[in-house]
């Protein structure tokens, strides 16, 4: 019997993306379906009730959550095409840096992201300490684990996007060849590397998206 791939996702969600990218690096058939999360399905509650959030994938009935999670278990069960590295310190290594990249990476970008201006230099300086480590770790490689792309990629694949979508809405570079040469040479390499570069966000509404987004943040925290 056929096996049955479901994956819940929204159009945007650059957590989702992974796992969209893992699948069809594996070349494995799912269907989508497609989230509104100001009114969530049913199914989406049901399959991760103590989240509600997307990705969730689901194999023949089967629930996972949580992105990085998702990942793993899509490398397991269709062990062609591996994103992990095998060697047990490598993959121990790579889990760290993927965690990394959601708790302190991903916070500090998205603290620089929504300051207010008098305070975007402070908050400059921990998305820029952030950014020096990833650097390190791309130092003489073209992806994270070498030649192809692989999981850390995939991780780390948000990033790619975001930061030109950050540096569009607020006006500054961020990351430039020359502070960041490890880092700019990789996100080019991967927005255009051959199956990540079909499944981007269209960039005009990802804008709209976040610069709204950026907007209610500052007028929140605007005092009255
Ligand atoms: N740690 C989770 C984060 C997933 C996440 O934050 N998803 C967002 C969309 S980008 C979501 O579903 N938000 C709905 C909510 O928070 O209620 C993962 O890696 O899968």
């Amino acid at each position: 019997m056929a096996e049955e791939v479901k994956l819940f996702r929204t159009w945007s969600s650059g957590y989702a993306l992974r796992i969209v990218w893992a699948l069809k690096l594996k070349g494995i058939e799912y269907e989508t379906i497609f989230e509104d999360l100001t009114n969530k399905s049913p199914s989406l509650l049901q399959y991760n009730p103590i989240h509600g959030k997307v990705p969730v994938l689901v194999h023949d009935g089967k629930p996972v959550c949580e992105s990085l999670v998702i990942l793993e278990y899509v490398d397991e069960t269709w062990k062609h095409n591996p994103l992990l590295p095998q060697d047990p310190y490598e993959k121990s290594m790579a889990r760290f840096w993927a965690n990394f990249g959601d708790d302190k990476l991903m916070k500090s970008i998205w603290q620089l992201f929504i300051a207010r201006e008098k305070d975007q230099d402070v908050a400059a300086v921990e998305a820029l300490e952030n950014l020096k480590l990833v650097e390190e770790q791309l130092k003489g490689k073209k992806f994270f684990h070498g030649e192809t792309v692989g999981y850390l990629d995939l991780a780390f694949g948000w990033f790619a996007d975001f930061v030109s979508i950050l540096e569009e809405i607020m006006s500054l570079k961020l990351v430039d060849g020359e502070r960041f040469p490890h880092l700019s040479s990789w996100i080019q390499h991967f927005i255009d590397a051959p199956v990540i570069r079909d499944c981007w966000p269209p960039r005009d509404k990802m804008i709209i998206k976040f610069q709204v987004m950026r907007e209610n943040y500052l007028a929140a925290a605007t005092p009255k």
